[in-house]
């Protein structure tokens, strides 16, 4: 029996430090996500990071939680909701880091009779320290506790048209009535070093500025030829003249070369070049989290008019909007009939 598995990141079990550190802990000491030694990882992560980060991060998870949780949790349970009351296979919902382990959502689906597993990670563009840690923690698993369950990893949709189509008329919804001067397509980041280590070429991805754009097998794997591409197809779509839109990249951690340009650096420098109303969409994340809510909603907001800017507002990402969550009921419906 055929069965889907939807993977988003994780959240804290509550915006305090007590909850934030384990899963920030579990978060960094990723390998996927801090790629270096174990010992390395560990002396970053425990001796240093996790130091200060959990008062911060608690106290930026404080300002944005909301009365049921966690907003990336909320809209994810919301969106699976949706989806799964459109389909007529079991559909569970899992998070990479937290409570609601991927071990749990398999278990569920093995419940139910579920044998044939459609593994889909909640991010448009594959990145290995989004995608490829879901797709590996979820082998492990089966090849440890679940050997009656088969995989299918359902590839990075940052190109597909149905899911384009429905940003860019989330984008152009959310817009009507603001006539803003820029729209800002930030990203978030990831250390420079990702994208070479996924490069199945070994020598495209120089990051250039011209590779990502040059044909090549490498941009399966590309996070940044895949953001380029989500912008230049919803910027068609909306009609956006050049000049009227860029991207960047947000979220970095210090001590690594993370994508450029900053997110932060270019927002602030905006004012100064004449950009005084200000749209931001986020279309790395499907769900409102964190890095949008308070990173781009609230701190990005403030610094912009802080610098000279006048009006900004961050668009919503497409949460448990009804056109995405049917695309996403269509991808089940698709693969469950093959
Ligand atoms: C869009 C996909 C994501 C990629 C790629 C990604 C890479 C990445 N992230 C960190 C470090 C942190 N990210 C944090 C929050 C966070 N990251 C994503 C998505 C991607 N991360 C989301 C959806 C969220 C929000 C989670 C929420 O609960 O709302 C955080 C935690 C918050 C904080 O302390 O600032 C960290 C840390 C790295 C190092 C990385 C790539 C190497
Ligand atoms: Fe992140
Ligand atoms: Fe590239």
């Amino acid at each position: 029996m055929k069965g889907v598995l939807l993977v988003n990141l994780g959240s804290p079990e509550s915006p305090t430090p007590k909850d934030v550190k384990p899963y920030l802990d579990e978060f960094l000491m990723d390998k996927y996500v801090i790629d270096v030694t174990y010992l390395l990882r560990a002396l970053l992560v425990r001796g240093i990071i996790l130091r200060k980060r959990p008062e911060q991060s608690a106290h930026a998870y404080a300002q944005i939680w909301t009365d049921e949780g966690s907003p990336l949790i909320v809209f994810s349970k919301r969106m699976h909701e949706k989806v799964k009351n459109q389909v007529d296979i079991p559909v569970a919902l899992a998070m990479r880091y937290g409570t609601m382990t991927i071990e749990k959502g398999l278990q569920e689906l093995k419940d139910q009779g579920v044998t044939d597993v459609m593994l889909l990670a909640l991010y448009p563009q594959y990145a290995m320290a989004s995608t490829t840690t879901i797709w590996a923690l979820a082998d492990e698993l089966v090849a440890t506790k679940f050997p009656e369950i088969t995989l299918t990893k359902v590839p990075a949709f940052y190109n597909k048209p149905d899911f384009i189509q429905a940003l860019a008329n989330s984008i152009k919804k959310h817009l009507e009535g603001f006539d803003y001067d820029h729209l800002l397509f930030s990203y978030h980041g990831i250390p420079k070093r990702h994208i070479r280590k996924t490069d199945v070429t070994k020598s495209h991805c120089k990051i250039n500025g011209s590779c990502c754009t040059t044909p090549s097998p490498a941009h399966e794997f590309c996070y940044r030829h895949q953001c380029f591409e989500t912008t230049k197809q919803v910027v068609k779509l909306l009609g956006i003249p050049e000049g009227k839109y860029s991207q960047t990249f947000q979220s970095r951690l210090a001590g690594d070369k993370w994508l450029t340009p900053y997110t932060d650096v270019e927002i602030n420098n905006m004012p100064a070049k004449g950009i005084k109303k200000l749209a931001v969409v986020t279309p790395a994340f499907v769900a409102d989290c964190l890095e949008t809510l308070e990173e781009i909603a609230m701190r990005a907001n403030e610094d912009f008019k802080a610098n000279g800017g006048e009006e900004f507002f961050a668009v919503p990402c497409l949460n448990d909007e009804d056109e995405w969550c049917n695309v996403v009921a269509n991808w089940v419906k698709d693969w469950s009939k093959n």
